[in-house]
Order: C-alpha cells, then sequence, then structure tokens
C-alpha cells in the first residue's frame, strides 16, 4: 500500500473518555480520510446516543462498540435501539453469546435499518477479548490455545450470517484459512513500536497486522494519548503506506 489516505481509512480511531466536547473536538482534528471512530461502554454511558450522533456531526462513520452480550430478546431489542438512535456503520456482540443471540441481532439490526430507511450496520461478533491471553483462557475455563478458540467463534459467527469478527492480529491467518477473504477481520490491540501496550496482551504493529490481512484496525489510547493526536496518526498512516 502506498497510498496514506488509502491506509487512514483502514483505522477506526477508539475514542473512550466521558468528555463530549474532547471527543468531538478530536473527531474532527483527525482528517476527512479516517476509516471512522469507536465509541464504546465509557462514551455512551456518560451521553447517550445523543453523543454518538454529536461526535458523528465530524462525518466519520461510527462504530458503536457495546459488545452486546445478554439473552437473545435482549439483545435484539438493544441492537433495534441502537441501530435506529445511533445509526451506526457498525456495532459488535460477543459471539460467546451463541447460535441464537447473534442470529437475533443479526435480523433486528436488519430489521431496524429497514424501518429507519438506512443501509444496515455491519453486525459483528468480539471472539476473545485482545487483553486476554491463553492462561487468562484457562482461568475462565475455555482450554486449548487461544487461536483456536478465535477460530471456533469466528466459524460460528459467520455460520450466523454476521459480517465479520473482532480478533487480535496473531490470528488473522488463522481465520482468514477458516472463513476466507469476504470476512471482514477488525483489529484492536494494535501497538506501534513507539507506543506503550498498556493492559493489552495480544498485540501487533499497524504495518504488520495490515500485512496479516486486517480490514480495519482499531486504535485508541496510541492516538488519543499522543501529545499531537493528528501527528499520531499520520504517523501510523505513513507506517501503514509502507507496509
Ligand atoms: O471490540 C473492541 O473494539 C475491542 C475488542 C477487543 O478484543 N479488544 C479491544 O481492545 N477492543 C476495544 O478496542 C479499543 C482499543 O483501545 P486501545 O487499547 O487504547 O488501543 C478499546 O476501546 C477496546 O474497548
Amino acid at each position: 500500500m502506498t497510498d496514506t489516505s488509502a491506509a487512514l481509512s483502514r483505522v477506526f480511531c477508539a475514542i473512550d473518555t466521558t468528555d463530549l466536547d474532547h471527543a468531538a473536538g478530536l473527531a474532527g482534528r483527525l482528517g476527512p480520510s479516517l476509516g471512522g471512530v469507536k465509541l464504546g461502554l465509557e462514551f455512551v454511558n456518560a451521553h447517550g446516543p445523543a453523543g454518538v450522533r454529536k461526535v458523528a456531526e465530524a462525518g466519520h462513520p461510527i462504530f458503536l462498540d457495546l459488545k452486546y452480550h445478554d439473552i437473545p430478546n435482549t439483545v435484539a431489542g438493544a441492537v433495534r435501539a441502537a441501530t435506529g438512535t445511533c445509526q451506526p456503520f457498525m456495532l459488535n456482540v460477543h459471539a460467546s453469546g451463541g447460535r441464537a443471540m447473534m442470529e437475533a441481532a443479526r435480523d433486528a439490526a436488519a430489521s431496524a435499518a429497514h424501518a429507519a430507511g438506512i443501509a444496515k450496520p455491519l453486525v459483528i461478533a468480539v471472539t476473545v477479548l485482545t487483553s486476554l491471553d491463553d492462561a487468562d483462557l484457562t482461568a475462565v475455563g475455555q482450554y486449548g490455545p487461544t487461536v483456536s478458540q478465535v477460530v471456533r467463534l469466528a466459524r460460528l459467527t459467520q455460520d450466523c450470517g454476521l459480517d465479520g469478527i473482532v480478533c487480535s492480529a496473531r490470528e488473522i491467518t488463522a481465520v482468514r484459512a477458516a472463513c476466507g477473504r469476504d470476512f471482514k477481520l477488525i483489529v484492536p490491540g494494535i501497538r506501534p513500536s513507539w507506543s506503550e501496550t498498556g493492559d493489552q496482551k495480544r498485540i501487533m504493529t499497524p504495518a504488520d497486522a495490515i500485512r496479516a490481512g486486517a480490514d480495519y484496525l482499531v486504535i485508541g489510547r496510541p492516538i488519543t494519548g499522543a501529545a499531537d493526536p493528528a501527528e499520531a496518526v499520520a504517523r501510523i498512516a505513513a507506517e501503514i503506506a509502507d507496509a
């Protein structure tokens, strides 16, 4: 990849904050080529759908990251409500919520988007959080290397008719082999060599993750915690463009 605009279009910036003005201002400063903005539990619990709509005024597609994990009826209701009020480009559930829950989420997103006359959001499923490693999985009773659990949940997600998954860059090759090229892979746990790891355990650099086959990278603190977030984004785009 040689074009920095194309590189930037693969990046969703995770804006995890309770400060509405900061979030909206940051979204406006990150440039029109940015793939999108991810808003999650911290921001949405503080500001709700009205806050999401405010940040969306910057013009970026919104990844609504609320990681739904509940009984099918409850998740369907949440997805229906969120699709109408937040009009996200993409939203997520936990794959470990199971088949009926994922199918309910898929159908709710489609029917709510149809009713609102908007495009159906991509519905994706989180496999194994990037903050977990093999030992953490074993501690919660899930044995076997993390990659096996990710591939198992990726196959189930695809079989339920969802659009893709969230996984770490380390599982991309195995998931591509199992699920093919068209299944969307959204990849957090991205750490440029110049950034701090923090609570993430399964990490990779932006360039290596794109090289491995990620569709979108989700990057938060390396951008939002930088002295100059726009400069950090430009640096990441240049690294990806060189990949
Ligand atoms: O679904 C997600 O977005 C997600 C899944 C996952 O396995 N790991 C993960 O880090 N995320 C989110 O991706 C973002 C990563 O942020 P940073 O660690 O600051 O780059 C956070 O907002 C997380 O909530």
